[in-house]
Order: C-alpha cells, then structure tokens, then sequence
C-alpha cells in the first residue's frame, strides 16, 4: 500500500520531497501555529507550505522549532512573491525569508506567480540561491504550459515542482500530464476547493462506502493521480483525518473523479496575474 504519510518524490534534482504536506495560508496566530504544526507533525506530515505572501514565516519557523526535532526531519516549502520578483529583489527578499523562518536553507523555493516583467531574471536569481545552497530545490508555482515552454528557452535548469490549484472541480489533466512528462512533480494548492468540494453528493457516496470523509476521498484521488497535496486545516480532528489516507480508490471511483471537471478556479487566473506583472513595475516606481 502506497503510504502517503511515508511516501516521499523523488524529485528531478536527487532531492526528495513528501507526497502529503501541510499548508499555513491564514494561519497568521502564533499559538494557532504552534498548536496546529504540532498536531500535523504528529499526524505524520513532514512537508509544511508558507510564502512571503502569508506573512507567517517567523512564527512557522517558531513552531518548527519548537517540535525540538532536527532541521533535516522537516521539509520547508516557501515562496517568493509577485512584489519581490527581478534578480535583486529575490535574492534580497529570500535571504529575509531566511531570516524570519530561522534556517539556513529552504527546501523548496517556488516563485509564487508568473509575472511578465523579469521573468527570466526572477529564475536566474534561483539558479544562483540554490548554488549557494541556501535553497535545495527550485520551482514554480501557477504556471501554465505555455509559462514552463517560456521559461526552458532560458532556463540552466528547470523547476522540479509546479504546485497549482487542482481538485475535482479543476482537474488539470493536460498541465499534470505535461508536469509529468517534463519530470516536474505537480503538487496541488487548495486540494479540498477551500471546502467547496465537500458537500458534493458523488463524494460523499464515495466517502461513505469507504467509511471516509469527502476530503480523504479528494486527498486519496490526487495521491493515487501522482499528485502531491498540502491541505490545510486549524482543526486539531480535520489535520489529523487529512493525513489518514492509506486506503485504495477503485479504477471506477478514480474515473468518476477524473470527469467532474468544470474548469472552475478559487483563485487567480495564471495567464492574467502574468500580464499584470506589467504593472508591478508601475506601483514600484
Ligand atoms: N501557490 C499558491 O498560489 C497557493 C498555495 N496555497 C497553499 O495551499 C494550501 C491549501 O490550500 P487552502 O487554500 O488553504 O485550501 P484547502 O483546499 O486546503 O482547504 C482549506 C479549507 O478546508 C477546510 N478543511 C480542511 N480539511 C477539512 C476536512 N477534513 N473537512 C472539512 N473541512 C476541511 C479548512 O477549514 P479548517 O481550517 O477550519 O479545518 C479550510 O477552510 C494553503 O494553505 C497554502 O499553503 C493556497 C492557495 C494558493
Ligand atoms: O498562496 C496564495 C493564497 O491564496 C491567495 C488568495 O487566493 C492566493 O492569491 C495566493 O497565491
């Protein structure tokens, strides 16, 4: 049985990276922090997910800490944010990054967005932060086919992860395939549609017969679809119930899965949030 609480990727770079992870978008309370990266670490993740954007680094970087186990025993994804982009700004912005989380290295470093202006610039600077070995793995985080076959025509190397927004209602098949095919792991942002999912009456019949939630039967469709995912919860039950997904979806379950897609997004659209790029450069003048 494929184990996610156990199961790491091993990503284009050598470097390995766990399959389940925990996300902190609006967990922006110190003791809410505390008490909810102390229950995910016990419920068995060891991935967890912030970004300059959050504004919580310091305090996860105080939570982590305070698990008192070893830095090389968890995995920290950050990211850098659509302000913070261009060569100079990334460097700067992730040594402060650095600073706040109390570490000397990120695991994962993601541009958050893709922005028009310095684009190519922004992943230069990661080429660089990982070379000084203050990030392991580089990759990206939004972008579309198009931004990926954009950035290969200059990249020294390519990311190793996309992490996009997918669930059953955005299933994303042609990205996750071309991910797939370009050895970028993809690894899915908002698994749960922030909770827009959960009273689907085809998943709950799911969940019932697998005597489950909704959202393990979301969560267990994306790890047996080769998609990682960082779910959050400040629910000590629902952090714990998140990462109890060793159980088996059939070949039909899968499929039914698969066809509920509407192309619907919660967030932004990748393509429009890279052309306002353009006017980034206009709020910094
Ligand atoms: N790269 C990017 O651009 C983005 C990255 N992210 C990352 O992805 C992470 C996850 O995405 P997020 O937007 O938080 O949304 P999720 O899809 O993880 O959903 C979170 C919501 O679902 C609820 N929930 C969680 N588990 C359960 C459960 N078992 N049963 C019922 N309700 C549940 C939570 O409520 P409660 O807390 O009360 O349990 C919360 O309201 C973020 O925290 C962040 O780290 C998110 C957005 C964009
Ligand atoms: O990571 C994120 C958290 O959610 C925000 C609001 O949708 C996103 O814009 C952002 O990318």
């Amino acid at each position: 049985m494929f184990k996610p609480d156990e199961t790491t990727y091993k990503l284009n770079d050598g470097n390995q990276m766990p399959v389940l992870g925990f996300g902190t978008y609006k967990l922006d309370k110190p003791e809410l922090m505390n008490q909810s990266i102390q229950t995910a670490y016990n419920a068995g993740y060891r991935l967890f997910d912030t970004a300059q954007y959050y504004r919580n680094e310091k305090m996860l970087g105080d939570a982590i800490r305070n698990l008192g186990v070893r830095r090389e025993d968890v995995f920290i994804t950050d990211k850098v944010t659509e302000m913070n982009q261009g060569h100079d700004l990334t460097i700067n912005s992730t040594d402060f990054s650095l600073q706040q989380l109390g570490t000397d290295y990120i695991d994962l470093l993601l541009v958050h967005w893709p922005v028009a202006e310095h684009f190519f610039e922004t992943w230069e600077a990661f080429e660089e932060l990982k070379k000084q070995g203050k990030v392991r793995s580089i990759g990206v985080s939004n972008f579309t086919r198009s931004q990926l076959e954009l950035l290969k025509t200059q990249a020294n190397e390519m990311p190793v992860v996309n992490q996009i927004e997918t669930h059953p209602y955005l299933t994303q098949a042609p990205l996750i395939k071309f991910d797939h095919d370009q050895s970028i792991v993809t690894q899915a942002w908002s698994p749960l549609g922030r909770g827009l999912l959960l009273d689907n009456p085809m998943i709950n019949k799911m969940a019932a017969h697998h005597h489950k939630s909704a959202a393990q039967i979301i969560l267990r469709w994306d790890i047996q679809r080769g998609v990682a995912v960082i779910p959050k919860s400040q629910d000590p039950k629902r952090i714990a119930q998140n990462a109890d997904l060793n159980f088996e979806l059939s070949g039909d379950e899968m499929s039914m899965l698969d066809v509920m897609n509407r192309n619907q997004r919660t967030g932004n659209e990748p393509e429009l949030v890279y052309e306002l790029g353009k006017q980034y450069k206009m709020y910094q003048q």
